[in-house]
């Protein structure tokens, strides 16, 4: 959801409120993103080499760039929201606790060394997604999003990744019928694909191990991609009766080009982890008999960089794609809509769920 001008108003008055000193570099923020999204790009002159306080006001103004106003507006408020929910947060959790456990029953969320890991964990169904999985990483993500860590990792228990989405979470019937159901879950996946496209901090991917359907399109959304070499990527999508969601129609071609994403999006083509390396879909491929070690070690020595400098980079890098990012998750969610309640997609799940259909 965008951010109305009231709620800059009351993000504002919330600033003049902070208990504690947020510190230099987080007010010269504050102070370009207000600039920003009242005047637009700074076309001031630039002060002199000794008006130290002014050059620095200019310095971080000036490096938003053509940033639209609408988005430093929301900047703005996500970033005085972070700033509130820590100060006023006493059960805030530090790198270095344990939390969530009791929290989620499908995830296994920690927090140490400046990184947040999201673990999917139902390895006896392979991660499969059900809806209050769902629900669980937008939370797990919310919270990563405003804690101390500096980078955010989401990854697998068990030899699978992910399995996509819970096929039995077709069953599941609410009163209304399967329009209904089709509605709510359209709704459902455009405000999971959004928690991905507005994630503030670098988010990182540790796949472990094989990655299907909705686990794979997201990570067009990630920012770097680690996998084991015993990992693979499925879109099954026309053998399902489904179409692309997560963004991957508009990520998937703008990364790999549209032939390739063609392959994997409308014809299905499972991708080994060098394949969809070499096919810029992955970072960095590694042997699964010193994956985990080989990547903790890299993402620990990441996370010492300056939080807020990373922070700063992936707006810079993604924000003039967040509208656009969100205008095709709201189309690929409304076409799924339809697909849900289609023979192809009805035979296919009844396949499945009566066990006589596997990918
Ligand atoms: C109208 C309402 C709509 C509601 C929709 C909500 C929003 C959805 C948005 C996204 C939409 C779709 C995107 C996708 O993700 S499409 C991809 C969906 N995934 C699949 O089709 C994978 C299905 N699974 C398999 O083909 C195989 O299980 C496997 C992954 C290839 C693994 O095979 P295996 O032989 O190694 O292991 P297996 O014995 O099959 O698995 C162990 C048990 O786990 C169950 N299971 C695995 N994956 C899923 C799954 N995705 N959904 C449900 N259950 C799954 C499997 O059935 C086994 O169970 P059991 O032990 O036999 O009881």
């Amino acid at each position: 959801m965008r951010a109305s001008q009231e709620d800059f108003e009351s993000a504002m008055n919330q600033v003049k409120l902070l208990k504690k000193d947020p510190g230099n570099e987080v007010k010269l923020r504050l102070y370009a993103l207000y600039k920003q999204a009242t005047e637009g790009p700074c076309n001031m002159p630039k002060p002199g080499v000794f008006d130290f306080i002014n050059k620095a006001k200019w310095d971080a103004w000036n490096a938003l760039g053509s940033l639209p106003k609408e988005t430093a507006r929301q900047n703005y408020v996500d970033l005085v929201s972070s700033l509130t929910s820590s100060s006023e947060s006493s059960t805030q959790v530090k790198p270095g606790a344990d939390r969530g456990q009791q929290e989620y029953e499908n995830l296994v969320v920690t927090s140490e060394d400046g990184i947040t890991k999201i673990m999917f964990n139902r390895p006896t169904r392979k991660n499969a997604i059900s809806t209050q999985m769902y629900q669980e990483i937008m939370l797990a993500l919310k919270a990563a999003s405003k804690d101390d860590s500096t980078i955010t990792v989401v990854t697998g228990n068990g030899d699978y990744y992910c399995s996509g989405n819970d096929l039995a979470n077709f069953t599941d019937i609410p009163p209304g019928g399967v329009e209904e159901k089709a509605k709510q879950s359209a709704i459902m996946l455009r405000d999971f694909v959004g928690t991905f496209i507005d994630f503030p901090k670098p988010l990182v991917a540790v796949v472990n191990g094989p990655a299907v359907g909705i686990s794979v399109t997201i990570l067009g959304l990630f920012d770097a991609v680690y996998a084991s070499d015993r990992a693979t990527f499925h879109t099954p999508f026309s053998h399902l009766g489904l179409s692309p969601e997560g963004c991957a129609s508009y990520t998937f071609p703008k990364i790999m080009g549209p032939a390739k994403a063609t392959e994997m999006l409308i014809f299905g083509k499972k991708l080994t982890a060098g394949e969809a390396c070499a096919q810029g879909l992955v970072t960095e491929v590694f042997p699964d008999s010193t994956f985990q070690k080989e990547v903790w070690t890299r993402l620990k020595a990441y996370s010492k960089l300056p939080p807020n400098s990373m922070r700063i980079s992936k707006q810079v890098i993604r924000n003039m794609e967040k509208e656009k990012l969100h205008a095709v998750n709201a189309e690929e969610s409304s076409v799924l809509q339809e697909r849900w309640l289609s023979d192809e997609c009805i035979n296919a799940t009844m396949n499945f769920l009566s066990k006589k259909a596997k990918l």
